[in-house]
Formats: structure tokens, C-alpha cells, sequence
């Protein structure tokens, strides 16, 4: 899709979820993936046919990458696993062993090659007992970073330098320092501190002027941030709860967004009838493309 007004959301189709996220641009089949979190299920829609596929698993999905093999890395409520989208085909990978009453939640393939996924404390009151994972081909689980209420907003910039990570009951987003060649992060600074005006910041991307596009999920905006920080645009969405953007398209300059109602009474859900449906808006400038998860060894040149 190359049409459409700027900065126009418009609804990608009728369909609601009750917690969509992650949404993932596949370029090479021209889909757009994204989770049903609390639904336990991925679901894939072909842009062009609007041809429509969708697997169900056995416990919450919270988020997953496309791998350079053309499989999809998925992470359910604790456990990492493949699938292979053209046979069904699923393998295990790893587990995360923490001990906890948590579930994975935002996660994405970082430009070393590996999946980076978040998890957020899953009981009503939230503590900052939630962790930062990444997660290699090998199966070896480490934990970067520790202390968060719902880990959130994973995006790197386009040369990889600077990795984006929000904690959406902070509700703020940090920025550190990304070694491609390693995945050591370093150098945490506060980059936003936000609140319900703007909204909680929930997923996030960054396009390629450095920008940090977050989903202010608790005010029903889309916020672009200037790499200083300053707001440069947010953008009204036709629900309350958009939950993660994604660039895609042939430019890389559709912004596809997820939305929630988790937790709506029938009277919200009849006020608000777009809530957890997906919107597509174009923008101006084009977004960073997210690296495949790389499933051998191997080492390959950056940029993806
Ligand atoms: O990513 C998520 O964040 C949201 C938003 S909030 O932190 O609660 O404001 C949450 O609703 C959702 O469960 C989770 O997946």
C-alpha cells in the first residue's frame, strides 16, 4: 500500500482481538503478523489478498520475531519455541525459569541476531519483579536486566547503536548503549518519563531519522519522539488502547498498529467499537527494519 492521507489511521479490518501486539512486517511474503496475547494465538493476514491464517498455542503468546530461515520464533507464557508458518511444524528452544507469576510480553529480534523478550508481573497489583531476557539459537537464556513492573517498548536505532526499552507501569522508556557485535547493553539513561496524558508507553519503533514512535496506550495515542526527546507529533487513535506500532509495506512507511480491550465491560466495548481492532496509517518518513533472529551460528555483517 502506497495510497492513503498522512498520519490518517485507518481500520485494516472488523476484526477485534482482545489483546493484539507485536505486530511483526514480513516483507519477503508481503504479510503482517501480530499476537492475540490472552488468546493464545498468531495470526497472519497477506496485505495484497487479504488472505488470512492464524495458529493457537497452549498458553499466552507475548511476542515473537521472524528468523532467518523463514521461521517464526514465538514466546509463550514461559516457554521459546519455532514455528514453521508453511508447515505448522513447531520445536522447542528453551524455557524461562523464573520462579514467578509472570508471562513473556513485548519482545523483538535485536540487530545481533537475537530475541530479545520482556516479561511483565502478572498478578493484579504490579511489582518490579519482571526481567529483560535474551535468548540465542542456542537455547541459552540471559538475563540483562531486571526490576520491571511490564517490561515494554523494545526498538533499536538504525545503525543499531541505541536500544529502546519501556516499562509501561514506570510508565517511562530508557535508552542504552547496544553492542551489535556482543548484545551488551550499557550506559541506561532515562530518555521519557511519561504519564496519562501522553499515555503509558507500551510498544514502540523507531524510524529512520531516530525517531521513537511509542504507543501511548493509556491515552489512545501514537507518540513520535525526537532522539532528544522532545514530541513531535501524537497522533489520535480511533481506540483508547493502541498497544505497538510496526513500519511496513513496500517503503517501509505504513505504520501497522495493534490495539487492546482487555478487561472492557460489554457497555466500553459497545461505546468503543474499534477497540482491539488494527489500524494502518502512512507516514513520511520510513521506518527501521527489524533483523531476522539468526538461527545458526554463523556470524553476519550489520546492518540485517
Ligand atoms: O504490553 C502490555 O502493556 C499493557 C499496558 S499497561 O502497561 O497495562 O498500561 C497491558 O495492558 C498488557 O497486558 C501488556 O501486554
Amino acid at each position: 500500500m502506497t495510497g492513503g492521507v498522512m498520519y490518517q489511521p485507518e481500520i485494516l479490518s472488523d476484526e477485534t482481538f482482545t489483546l493484539a501486539e507485536c505486530p511483526n512486517w514480513d516483507a519477503a511474503n508481503n504479510r503482517l503478523y501480530w499476537t492475540d496475547i490472552l488468546n493464545c494465538k498468531l495470526h497472519a493476514l497477506d496485505v495484497a489478498t487479504g488472505l488470512r491464517k492464524t495458529w493457537t498455542f497452549d498458553s499466552e503468546l507475548g511476542c515473537f520475531g521472524l528468523t532467518d530461515q523463514g521461521r517464526i520464533i514465538v514466546a509463550l507464557r514461559k516457554d521459546i519455541l519455532f514455528l514453521d508458518p508453511k508447515t505448522d511444524a513447531r520445536a522447542p528452544l528453551c524455557r524461562i525459569e523464573d520462579g514467578i507469576n509472570s508471562r513473556t510480553n513485548d519482545g523483538k529480534i535485536g540487530p545481533d541476531g537475537a530475541f530479545w523478550v520482556g516479561t511483565m508481573d502478572d498478578n493484579p497489583e504490579k511489582m518490579p519483579i519482571a526481567s529483560l531476557y535474551r535468548i540465542t539459537a542456542d537455547g541459552k537464556i540471559e538475563e540483562k536486566a531486571t526490576g520491571f513492573k511490564i517490561s515494554n517498548g523494545i526498538a533499536w536505532s538504525a545503525d543499531g547503536a541505541k536500544m529502546y526499552h519501556s516499562d509501561s507501569r514506570g510508565p517511562w522508556v530508557n535508552r542504552w548503549d547496544f553492542d551489535v557485535a556482543t548484545g551488551n547493553i550499557s550506559n541506561c539513561t532515562r530518555y521519557l518519563d511519561l504519564d496519562d496524558r501522553l499515555g503509558r508507553p507500551d510498544g514502540g519503533a523507531v524510524d529512520a531519522e531516530g525517531c521513537y514512535w511509542s504507543a501511548g496506550v493509556s491515552a489512545g495515542n501514537l507518540n513520535r519522539f525526537a532522539p532528544d526527546g522532545t514530541l513531535l507529533k501524537s497522533i489520535p487513535m480511533p481506540m483508547p488502547n493502541p498497544t505497538m506500532p510496526c513500519f511496513g509495506g513496500p517503503d517501509m512507511k505504513t505504520l501497522y498498529v495493534t490495539s487492546h480491550q482487555e478487561g472492557y465491560s460489554p457497555e466500553k466495548r459497545a461505546e468503543f467499537p474499534h477497540a482491539g481492532k488494527l489500524v494502518k496509517l502512512r507516514v513520511e518518513v520510513p521506518g527501521v527494519p527489524v533483523t531476522k533472529f539468526r538461527e545458526n551460528s554463523e556470524r553476519r555483517a550489520y546492518p540485517r
